[in-house]
């Protein structure tokens, strides 16, 4: 009786649901953009059987998966991810006393939270030079390459530095040739940790594989069921290369001075075994590369169509850093318009638009709606960020001055004293989920985007010349 109050949505086949119309989109958060205006803050999708809901505004999102965050921080249940291993990695793995989750949480917590990010600002600022540098002078490697090597500088961080190198792949149990249609191994671990997620996201996403839909085909043994058998394989290779770099981290670390080290030595990891923290490590990585990189991309994308937000922050950079040194985190204070660049890219284009699903333990009501036991909530961040009753008629546009007030003292512009805290977007999810890595990401971000703008200029590629532009570097202000 209850699901004749389930929420407005569009109206699907009586078997598919809604799978067909949204199968085939590349950008589904385009579509559930649009479908927002017709259906409001919370919408009801039928894919093939299973309950989803689609969160469209901020309010609805932080009652559910915030205030009743008790009821919503599980993850939706995946067959195939599941014997890919889902249960030992951070952001798939269920909720709940029979799995790991809380103690994987609590682990990654102890060695990621906002105090303990700062240790690692100053392997940061090394790469963010390294990143400038090879924007500059590095004319073989593909600018998308270049900005994945500077994604692992939180490689260095969790494994240490230069623990990762083909020998690691080397020493793996099986030949790099070994490779399978969906977990491709190559000699350079970032490609294979690259690899790991795009295996864990293609199983994850809905109606990808028919054994979700219909789960009888779980009862087929692996000989016969072929993405059974896949997945079994896959997992053990995944579980073998995070214990190989787990075990290289620990042997390699001179240091000793890597996140691995801490979840080895310490007693943040207490009660897990060596393969949980191998994957603690292993899931982290996954989680950190691609977030990153993508958002570095968005960042020069948004530099290139807007050169006059460039301009702006070069001036602050002149202002207060000068040309001859190059910025620190030391800087922050005084540089709130790059603070509000980092803030802008990831509200105009967060990496993951629908971020990750989460999923009610129990039947719940909202605003007079009913939201069945077990039905994946996706948030819409991509509508979220772009709420005009929050963010105005510009909603849509890259305008970072959004985050910044007229100083007091003067024509000087500081960052608005609620976004001294408050993110100012959602593209780090919510509640008990939310993103582990955030505070080393908007280290990261803002470091590199210091350099970036310090060092060079970002133009559109031109026939006849580079996209990266030499900043001179004689001081402006001296
Ligand atoms: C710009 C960069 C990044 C973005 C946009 C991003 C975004 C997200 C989002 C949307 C989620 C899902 C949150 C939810 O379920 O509500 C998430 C989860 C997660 N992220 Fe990030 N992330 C970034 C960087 C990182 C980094 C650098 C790390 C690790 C060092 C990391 C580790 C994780 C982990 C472990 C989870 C799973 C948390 C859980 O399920 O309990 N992320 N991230």
């Amino acid at each position: 009786r209850n699901r004749k109050h389930l929420p407005p949505g569009p109206r699907g086949l009586p078997i598919l649901g809604n799978v067909l119309e949204l199968a085939t989109a590349s950008q589904i958060w385009l579509i559930f953009d649009k479908w927002k205006y017709q259906y409001g803050p919370i919408m009801y999708l039928n894919m093939a059987g299973k309950n989803i809901v689609v969160l469209n505004t901020q309010a609805a999102a932080t009652e559910l998966l915030e205030r009743r965050s008790a009821n919503y921080s599980d993850r939706p249940k995946n067959v195939v991810a599941e014997y890919l291993g889902s249960q030992l990695s951070m952001p798939f793995a269920r909720y709940g006393k029979p799995y790991v989750w809380q103690s994987m949480r609590r682990a990654g917590h102890a060695v990621l939270n906002a105090r303990v990010s700062t240790q690692y600002q100053p392997v940061q600022i090394e790469e963010a030079i390294i990143l400038a540098h090879d924007l500059l002078w590095d004319t073989s490697s593909p600018l998308l390459t270049k900005i994945n090597r500077s994604a692992s500088t939180i490689i260095s961080v969790i494994y240490g530095k230069q623990s990762l190198s083909l020998d690691s792949q080397v020493r793996l149990p099986f030949k790099l040739t070994d490779t399978s249609d969906e977990l491709r191994l190559t000699p350079d671990p970032l490609e294979t940790l690259g690899n790991i997620a795009h295996r864990f996201t293609n199983a994850l996403y809905p109606g990808a594989y028919l054994v979700d839909v219909l789960p009888v085909l779980d009862y087929l043994p692996a000989t016969i069921a072929q993405w059974k058998k896949n997945a079994q394989k896959d997992f053990s290779r995944i579980s073998a290369i995070f214990e190989t770099y787990f075990d290289d981290a620990m042997r390699n670390d001179q240091h000793r001075s890597s996140l691995c080290v801490s979840l080895a030595e310490d007693q943040v990891a207490e009660g897990l075994s060596d393969v949980e923290k191998a994957w603690v490590a292993g899931s982290l990585s996954v989680a950190a590369l691609e977030t990153t990189s993508t958002t570095l991309m968005l960042f020069l994308y948004a530099m290139v169509l807007h050169p006059n937000v460039q301009q702006h922050a070069q001036r602050e950079l002149d202002r207060v850093v000068g040309r001859s040194r190059n910025p620190t985190f030391a800087d922050m204070p005084e540089l709130p318009y790059l603070r509000a660049i980092v803030k802008e890219v990831l509200r105009w284009q967060p990496a993951i638009p629908l971020a990750v699903p989460h999923t009610a333990i129990e039947d719940d009501w909202y605003e007079g709606y009913f939201i069945p036991k077990g039905t994946a909530c996706i948030p819409n961040v991509w509508s979220m960020n772009r709420d005009r009753d929050i963010y105005g008629p510009d909603a849509d546009q890259f305008r970072p001055e959004r985050f910044l007030q007229q100083s007091e003292k003067g024509a000087a512009f500081v960052l608005r004293q609620e976004y001294e805290v408050d993110d100012g977007h959602c593209a780090y999810g919510f509640g008990r989920r939310i993103c582990l890595g955030r505070h080393v990401a908007d280290n990261a971000l803002f470091i590199d985007i210091c350099m970036i703008l310090w060092a060079l200029c970002i133009e559109p590629e031109t026939p006849t010349g580079p996209p990266a532009k030499q900043r001179p570097s004689k001081d402006i202000l001296m």
